[in-house]
């Protein structure tokens, strides 16, 4: 399903957070957004799947307005994975994934046979069978992420919103997360930190510097180190993976100048 962010500006406490952002993501397109702290990337997610209205501008999803229909009729198409997601009630991991399946439920219906396979489908692609009775509340953080990714895709939406989903989760399962958005076939609108990371998962990239948009572009362009030197204020080396050839962006650290530099 197509997302069409068009002129989308919105104006907090006075600032302009978000200004004049058009991106149009094609139906099955994997879109990472990346930018520094406060760029705007949230803010403009937040719209996406409804818990902000534009100030000015237009989200479209599937060509309807966002802010024009209900949030549970939003939530029938677009799942959101926010760094606010989470719970202090004693739920275990089966109830919250199963929470994933409310936008589509009407009145006290329990859940079909069908809903139940798509639940422990989420449960296994997020590797969380072995604690699926587990209370939420005794969780790492890792473990709880995986849950509420878990609870997005019980929805079954066309379109995943993910605010940092890679947040807390070990390299394996980072790993296995973005393989399963690159072979998912759905819209992905994903917020990442890590260029690398966007680079090898996403279809395209865009990079946000103070609510405006810098670039969208495939991320051999998108990521190049003038932009992230402009944008992010960080010197980078360029280089492509010698095994899938995805461009990879590394970083050298400032070091103290040793003392026979510093004679020298
Ligand atoms: N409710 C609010 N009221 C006032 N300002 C806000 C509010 N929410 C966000 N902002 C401001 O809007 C700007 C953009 O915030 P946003 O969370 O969208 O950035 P971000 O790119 O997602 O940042 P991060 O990488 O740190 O998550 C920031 O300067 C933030 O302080």
């Amino acid at each position: 399903m197509r997302v069409e962010f068009d002129a989308v500006t919105v104006r907090m406490a006075g600032r302009t957070v978000v200004d004049r952002l058009t991106l149009d993501v094609r139906s099955g397109e994997v879109v990472g957004l990346v930018g520094p702290n406060g760029s705007g990337k949230s803010t403009a997610l937040r719209c996406l799947f409804g818990a902000l209205r534009p100030t000015s501008g237009v989200v479209r999803v599937g060509g309807a307005d966002v802010a024009s229909v209900s949030l549970r009729d939003n939530a029938r198409r677009v799942a959101a994975l926010t760094q606010e997601s989470r719970t202090e009630l004693d739920f275990t991991v089966r109830e919250i994934v199963e929470l994933g399946r409310y936008p589509h439920l009407r009145g006290n219906r329990r859940l079909t046979a069908r809903e139940t396979e798509v639940c422990k489908d989420a449960l296994r692609a997020m590797d969380l069978l072995a604690l699926t009775e587990r209370s939420v509340v005794g969780l790492s953080g890792g473990e709880r992420q995986r849950v509420f990714l878990a609870r997005a895709l019980a929805q079954e939406p066309e379109v995943l919103v993910l605010d940092e989903p890679t947040n807390h989760l070990d390299v394996r399962h980072q790993i296995a997360l973005l393989s399963y958005l690159r072979g998912c076939g759905r819209t992905v609108v994903v917020a990442l930190h890590d260029l690398n990371l966007a680079a090898a998962t996403c279809d395209r990239v865009a990079v946000l510097g103070d609510g405006m948009l810098r670039e969208f572009a495939e991320p051999g362009l998108a990521l190049r180190t003038e932009l992230i030197r402009t944008v992010f204020g960080v010197e980078a080396t360029s280089i492509t993976h010698p095994a899938t050839g995805d461009p990879q962006v590394l970083y050298a650290l400032s070091r103290p100048s040793t003392s026979e530099e510093a004679t020298s």
